[in-house]
């Protein structure tokens, strides 16, 4: 069955009873319905966009294709001999169309595919609750289906941009990070708003493909990260020649033609385009909360398995980013196989849910990784040192300069980039990570492993790094520590 026949099928279905109906059909959505779906629960997924989601056509995977061809460059400029046989800068054009290529030109028939192929029933539309278990699907042909689940409804529905209330904002045509990671040309002159990761890593995107960009934030860069890691960020992106302006805010927006913004300290930025970077809040107005006794566009409260407080029953789970819990999307996937699996076993009968089960997302509460794609890349987990010493814990932290180490310094000359293990004295084991520097995403997952394993110290030092490669970093965080 073609993906197309079946939701031309489904459309037509009137009335219709599921075990389980998934809102949104974005990497959280895919998973949770597949992993409720592999015990033979009837499961249909409802998209009123693209099946994939933001991440795949507007988020992670374009972002980072429009970053990559300028790290690469930048790596190969760090290198004596490789740096004399790149002389040119950015073929924009090209890495352009190497982004397009991974959002498959904005077509979702692989992904709508993958769902058929998985078992699952995708209907086109938009999806609201009715009532308890009930919902309504206003297809995108017009037609309407009516659903009863047996078993859950998942809101999987995402979440939205937050524009800040500034006087002309709103009709200045801003950019969000839909149309800064779905443009077709580089704009001349870009001013930035926010200084989050999407702030960041767009910034420094489009000043590598050739625009003069602005970046305007209201206090430091990457807030709730280590500082260090703002500051050596900043740095970078002002030796890419953007225009980093901290503690600033926009008092007034007009657009005629260019967009001319007026600035708290009395200066003036213009520009071709204005990115509003400034966040994103759960996707959950319209979508019939309230006939189920919550708020419409209310913050949910979810446990561990994604089941909704306040709701009678047992059957309104959230996951992913609608959910509160965290915005990225390999977090949100990991939160959607428990609640997958969860409404899989609780179709079978009661369930024991504890902490670290197959069926709790316990890591989110201690262990979320993070990558700023930006070069240097900034890599975290776990507890920054000021959030651990807010947690109550006996802190020591440990800095090490990425520099020294013999495997970077092979890298790149002249690497710089800063590390910190964030220890808990009491237990002598790592509650948080930071790497700052050229490449270090893929040093991340090994901290990871430290925190969710709570490896002590003393059995983390057999965990022998190879020579010479930048995890030996690791050997000099636990030498620095006193090992
Ligand atoms: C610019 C940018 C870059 C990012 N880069 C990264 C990154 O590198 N790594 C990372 O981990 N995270 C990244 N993120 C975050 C990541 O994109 C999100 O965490 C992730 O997309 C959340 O997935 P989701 O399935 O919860 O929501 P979404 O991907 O938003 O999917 C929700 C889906 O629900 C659909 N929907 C909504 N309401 C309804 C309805 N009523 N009926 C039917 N369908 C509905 C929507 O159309 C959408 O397809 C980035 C975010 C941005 C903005
Ligand atoms: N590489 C990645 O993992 C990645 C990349 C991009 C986005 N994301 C996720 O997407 C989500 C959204 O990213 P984001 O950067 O939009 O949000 P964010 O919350 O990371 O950053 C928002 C920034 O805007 C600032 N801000 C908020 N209101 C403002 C105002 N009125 N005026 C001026 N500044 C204001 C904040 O101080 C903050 O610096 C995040 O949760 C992030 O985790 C992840």
């Amino acid at each position: 069955m073609s993906t197309g026949q079946g939701a031309a099928e489904a459309a037509r279905e009137v009335d219709r009873t599921v075990d389980v109906v998934v809102i949104g059909a974005g990497a959280v959505g895919e998973n949770v319905a597949d992993r409720a779906a592999r015990t033979g629960l009837d499961v249909v997924v409802v998209e009123k966009e693209l099946v994939g989601g933001e991440c795949s056509y507007w988020a992670c995977m374009p972002s980072k294709a429009l970053l990559r061809s300028g790290h690469a460059l930048a790596a190969a400029q760090r290198l004596p001999g490789a740096a004399e046989a790149v002389t040119g800068g950015l073929d924009a054009a090209r890495v352009l169309a190497r982004r397009t290529s991974f959002t498959s030109g904005w077509d979702d028939s692989s992904q709508a595919q993958w769902l058929d192929s998985a078992g699952l029933t995708l209907l086109r539309g938009t999806a609201r609750l009715t009532g308890p278990r009930r919902l309504e699907v206003t297809g995108t042909d017009g037609t309407t289906t009516s659903l009863t689940v047996r078993q859950a409804v998942v809101l999987a529905t995402g979440s939205v941009p937050v524009l800040p209330d500034v006087p002309g904002l709103a009709d200045a045509s801003p950019w969000t990070s839909r149309e800064a990671t779905s443009a077709r040309e580089v704009p001349g002159r870009l001013v930035v708003l926010g200084g989050g990761v999407v702030g960041v890593e767009l910034a420094q995107a489009w000043a590598r493909l050739g625009s003069t960009v602005t970046l305007l934030a209201r206090s430091g860069l990457l807030g709730g990260q280590e500082d260090f890691a703002g500051e050596l960020v900043a740095e970078a992106l002002r030796a890419d020649g953007v225009d980093v302006r901290l503690g600033v805010s926009p008092t007034r927006v007009v657009r005629d033609g260019a967009v001319r913004v007026e600035l708290s300290d009395s200066s003036v930025v213009e520009a071709d385009e204005f990115l509003v970077a400034t966040g994103r809040r759960p996707a959950t107005s319209g979508v019939g909360l309230e006939t189920v006794g919550l708020e419409d566009g209310g913050s949910l409260e979810v446990d561990d398995t994604g089941l909704v407080a306040g709701v009678d029953g047992s059957w309104l789970y959230a996951t992913g980013d609608v959910s509160g819990r965290v915005k990225l999307t390999h977090q949100g996937k990991y939160d959607a196989r428990a609640t997958g699996d969860v409404i899989a076993a609780r179709a079978a009968g009661p369930v024991e849910t504890p902490a670290w089960s197959k069926y709790t997302a316990t890591a989110d509460h201690h262990a979320v990784p993070q990558v700023v794609f930006t070069d240097p890349e900034v890599a975290q987990v776990g507890l920054t040192a000021a959030q651990a010493r807010e947690a109550g814990m006996d802190v020591k932290v440990v800095d090490y300069d990425m520099g020294n180490v013999a495997g970077a310094s092979l890298v790149a000359d002249g690497y710089t980039g800063k590390a910190r293990m964030v220890v808990d004295e009491q237990r002598r084991v790592v509650v948080g990570v930071t790497f700052v520097g050229q490449d270090v995403a893929e040093l991340l997952h090994a901290a990871t492993v430290a925190i969710v394993g709570e490896v002590p110290l003393e059995r983390l030092w057999h965990a022998v790094p190879a020579y010479p490669t930048v995890s030996e970093v690791w050997l000099r965080l636990l030498e620095s520590y006193g090992l």
